[in-house]
């Protein structure tokens, strides 16, 4: 009753004459009956156990209950309490702002005060977690005994603070977060006067960021216990992921962002955009409130990162960061008993009573510049301006909690609201009535719950907004009076709520005034209609189901990576694969070459498109180590590429090697001349058909470019922007399936930025087989190979190359856990070939009849004219000698370059590690040699 009297005499006195004095009464009654407010306000969201905690009551705690110890167990008393009930899962809650807010009353006395805003309000509502919190109190606590004395204080409330300095909160809170971060993430841009300014200290300010963040994770170290379950929240904390992985990589992490992720456009202007972006990525699940905030990040994540965007989220080298959409919600059920308590009901009868005769409009926001308060009021005015009928019948009521005050761009909306509802006033008021109360303060809970129930039409005109908790509070509170919502369509809200309110765009004054009209005039069964659609949603999707959902999707977030990391091929054992090559006799060494043996492209800066980056170099530090390995006599080098045979003439003419050419269609020895290893069979009448429709694509797709090789065609679109590229992938790919070369005899293959169309069982593993079978007639093998090195960065489709030497290893081979292509019964080893000629399934080039790109490649003068030779295991049976493979069982390294699921035996991260194996392999030997002057090796292959 008193509190609606405070409430009524401020709205009535509240006309926007004098701003300061009105600011200042409004504090006296603050601080006058703050405490009783409070109080209760605390109750209601802790507990009825919440009072005020002031240092007094702490009593004198000697040493050790004041310190980390203390308050430790004063968590797990909360935890006793919960003795008999289920166990609850641990949950670390860590969020800039605490709950509470922490007002200095003495040395050791502090005053707990609930803080405002849509995070807060939402988390209070969890209640299946035996949760903490852990946060920034809002204060500078410099001394030890008040960092003592709040530290206990929180405790009892299960809050963990982190103190933050005054510099730093000025740097990291006001500075990046709230002047750079918000209006970013909030499409606002920065103020032309501070954008200069901003640039200029952009670095200091996101290097205390770092700092801030690492300060969180510290906090949160000392206090994480195995299992538990870490839910960091919001932009103050994109940084938090990594540091957290850092110190526990099996630390369960889980990041949520409660406003709108923008545009990759608008991310990719911040300077620190890709350490952000990799930051949160170190996040087990990451979450935002709708599809589109959570499609931009993908999105960004895909363009400025150049990392795979899938369904389920985003990949980097195999380790899936999960992303998606979970709506925040309210604990409906709070609001909804709250409008039965006594204190509400008479609050609800005195605002009735006072704005009696005329309909009430309401709007409840921070004074926060993306909440759209002056285009809302301006809108009001448009609308009274064009219905004067309407002028002495309809009251807006418009509370502007204070935020953020110590940000330059807060305080001059501040005066800019002022004067407008100033000049509004003046200008539709009379004697006893003005059309606008504006409230510079935040209100109880009970106030808040009684302004709801009695409005009419609420109007939240929000420029963008994460959610928007205050639309669902108010449906909450309308079962009987059914009023209308107008929700800005930028809100988070306009997803959940559209169907039911009326969306308006904020900007569009014209728009939101006829809203007006139309909210006001709507009759009662619509009314009912759309509060009855609204207020479904708002009591089924609560904050509870919110953060249970989202906390058992980390679970299983968890339990399927584990799934996937098993599978994931382990690290090359570097040493071992150098240590057996040393101790072997007749190597064999088969390497891919595109992101194999070429520079990664993240060394390049993936600007895009780059004329240098389009073509396939050899990498610079290899040139040495390959030309001492390939000069080696113990030692036969393959390079088996995709690539035609100009480019492998170009890159590794000078070696002394064998060149397979177009995934083995083509081989040389560097010495000699190409010869074609194509099935006599191989139809290559598709060509022309396939040809047309990738110039097509390519014609659309800029920057995506196809190369026509003479066993098949590649579409590649790794230069295009990346969304576009895969669109125009999928779409090509129904093309081939269903056009002109659907019956053909192809295989299509989609790699992660290209598609290859080629003739049906062309692989590399297919052709590794006649390879071997031409460089052993071509040497003449004296010696078993008994070492066998074979990486790659090859497609799926080619991983073949791998397993083929499987079977060659007894069973008990020390393979990897993960599943190989083996067959059930050993077969015996290849034997040793004498090497006469005559393969049943293949034969020369010039025997069989030419495709178009065989003839277009020898009339360029290509010398495919070599004979083709009978295949290894064609010679196997030919020839009963010695074997051709002895392996001594683990003396076979297959190893992936950067591509996790892999069926290689290992994995290596990138073509930087090839560089270092291979040097190492150079080096080493290069020594045995130097050591050894008469190396008793006769068997070469
Ligand atoms: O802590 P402050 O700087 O005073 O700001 C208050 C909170 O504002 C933002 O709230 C957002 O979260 C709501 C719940 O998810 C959502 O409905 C709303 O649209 C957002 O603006 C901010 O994201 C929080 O971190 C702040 O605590
Ligand atoms: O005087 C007030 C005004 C607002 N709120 C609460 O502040 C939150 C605002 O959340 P919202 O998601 O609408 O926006 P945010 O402020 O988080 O951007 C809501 O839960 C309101 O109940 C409050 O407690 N007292």
């Amino acid at each position: 009753m008193k509190n609606l009297g405070k409430l009524q005499a401020v709205l009535q006195d509240n006309h926007m004459l004098g701003n300061k004095e009105l600011r200042k009464s409004n504090r006296s009654i603050h601080s006058n009956e703050e405490g009783r407010d409070s109080s209760r306000l605390q109750a209601e969201l802790f507990g009825n156990d919440a009072v005020i905690i002031e240092g007094d009551n702490l009593g004198s705690p000697h040493e050790e209950e004041l310190s980390e110890g203390a308050a430790t167990r004063a968590f797990l008393d909360g935890c006793e309490r919960q003795e008999g009930q289920p166990l609850k899962q641990r949950l670390l809650v860590v969020a800039n702002r605490l709950p509470v807010s922490a007002v200095r009353r003495g040395e050791d006395s502090w005053q707990l005060e609930i803080s405002v805003g849509g995070l807060v309000s939402a988390l209070l509502g969890v209640k299946e977690f035996d949760a903490r919190w852990i946060g920034w109190a809002g204060v500078n606590v410099p001394d030890e005994i008040g960092q003592k004395a709040l530290t206990k204080a929180l405790a009892e409330k299960r809050c963990i603070p982190v103190f933050l300095d005054e510099e730093i909160v000025h740097q990291y809170y006001n500075g990046y977060c709230n002047n750079i971060l918000w209006p970013l993430f909030h499409y606002l841009g920065l103020p032309q006067e501070d954008r200069l300014a901003t640039t200029r200290s952009f670095q200091s300010q996101f290097d205390a960021y770092k700092r801030a963040n690492q300060m969180f994770a510290d906090v949160v170290n000392q206090h994480y216990e195995e299992g538990d379950v870490v839910w960091c929240h919001d932009y103050h904390l994109m940084f938090l992921p990594k540091c957290l992985k850092e110190y526990n990589s099996n630390m369960k992490v889980g990041w949520f962002l409660h406003t709108p992720f923008p545009s990759s456009e608008i991310h990719r202007t911040l300077p620190s955009r890709s350490e952000l972006l990799r930051s949160v990525l170190a996040a087990d699940l990451v979450g935002f409130h709708t599809y589109d905030y959570a499609r931009h990040f993908v999105s960004a994540c895909t363009r400025i990162l150049g990392l795979e965007g899938t369904p389920e989220g985003v990949e980097d080298q195999g380790k899936l960061t999960r992303v998606a959409a979970f709506p925040i919600g309210i604990d409906s059920d709070r609001f909804v008993r709250a409008l039965e308590i006594p204190q509400v009901q008479e609050h609800m009868k005195e605002l009735k009573e006072r704005f009696a005769g005329r309909k009430v409009m309401l709007g409840v926001d921070r004074l926060d510049m993306i909440k759209g308060i002056p285009q809302k009021i301006l809108a009001f005015e448009k609308f009274l301006e064009e219905n004067p009928n309407w002028r002495d019948k309809v009251v807006l009521l418009q509370i502007a909690v204070p935020t953020r005050t110590d940000v330059p761009e807060y305080q001059k909306l501040t005066s800019q609201v002022h004067e407008i509802v100033g000049r509004i006033n003046g200008r539709f008021g009379t004697l006893t009535a003005v059309p606008i109360h504006h409230l510079d303060r935040s209100l109880d809970f009970h106030a808040l719950c009684a302004l709801y129930a009695v409005t009419d039409v609420a109007l939240v005109t929000s420029l963008r907004d994460g959610m928007n908790l205050v639309s669902y509070e108010f449906v909450a509170c309308q079962a009987s009076k059914k009023g209308v919502l107008i929700l800005s369509e930028f809100a988070g809200a306009a997803q959940s709520l559209g169907a039911g309110a009326i969306l308006v765009n904020p900007w569009n004054i014209t728009e939101v005034a006829a809203s007006i009209g139309y909210a006001l005039n709507m009759p009662a069964d619509e009314r009912e209609k759309r509060h009855q659609h609204n207020f479904m949603y708002v009591t089924t999707h609560t904050s509870q189901e919110w953060a249970a959902t989202f906390v058992s999707e980390l679970n299983d977030t968890i339990v399927e990576a584990q799934l996937r990391t098993r599978q994931v091929p382990p690290l090359l054992p570097m040493k071992e694969a150098v240590d057996r090559y040393l101790e072997s006799n007749n190597r064999l060494l088969i390497l891919g070459f595109n992101a194999t043996l070429t520079e990664p492209l993240g060394a390049l800066g993936r600007r895009g498109g780059q004329i240098r980056e389009m073509e396939l170099k050899l990498h610079p530090d290899l040139k040495e180590p390959l030309k001492k390995l390939s000069d080696d006599p113990k030692t036969t080098i393959v390079v088996l590429s995709g690539s035609d045979r100009a480019v492998l003439d170009e890159n590794f003419g000078d070696f002394h090697m064998w060149l397979a050419a177009e995934n083995g269609m083509f081989l040389r020895l560097t010495t000699g001349e190409w010869m074609t290893t194509m099935p006599e069979n191989l139809n290559m009448e598709w060509v022309d058909s396939v040809k047309h429709v990738f110039e097509y694509f390519t014609e659309r797709t800029p920057r995506s470019h196809f190369e026509l090789r003479e066993t098949s065609l590649v579409w590649n679109y790794k230069y295009a922007d990346v969304e576009f590229g895969r669109l125009q992938a999928r779409d090509m790919l129904q093309h081939l399936w269903t056009g002109p070369i659907s019956n053909a005899s192809v295989d299509v293959v989609q790699g992660s930025r290209s598609v290859e169309v080629r003739a049906v069982g062309v692989t590399k593993g297919a052709a590794i087989d006649r390879i071997l079978g031409e460089i052993v007639h071509n040497k003449g093998l004296k010696a078993p190979i008994d070492y066998v090195l074979c990486i790659g960065h090859f497609l799926p489709k080619d991983e073949d190359v791998y397993t083929f030497f499987e079977p060659e290893l007894p069973s008990e081979a020390p393979s990897t856990p993960r599943a190989t292509v083996t067959n059930s019964v050993t077969p015996p080893m290849p034997k040793f070939s004498a090497g006469k000629g005559g393969s049943k399934s293949f034969r020369l080039n010039k025997q069989r009849s030419m495709s178009t790109l065989e003839k277009k490649a020898n009339n360029q003068g290509s010398s495919t004219n070599a004979a083709w030779r009978p295949t290894w295991r064609d010679r196997m049976s030919l020839h009963e000698g010695s074997s051709v493979l002895d392996l001594k069982g683990d003396n076979y390294f297959s190893c992936s370059v950067g591509r996790k699921r892999s069926s290689a035996r290992y994995l290596l991260g990138s073509s930087d590690d090839v560089v270092t194996l291979l040097k190492e392999l150079a080096e080493h030997n290069s020594l045995i040699h130097s050591t050894s002057p008469d190396p008793s090796v006769s068997s070469t292959v």
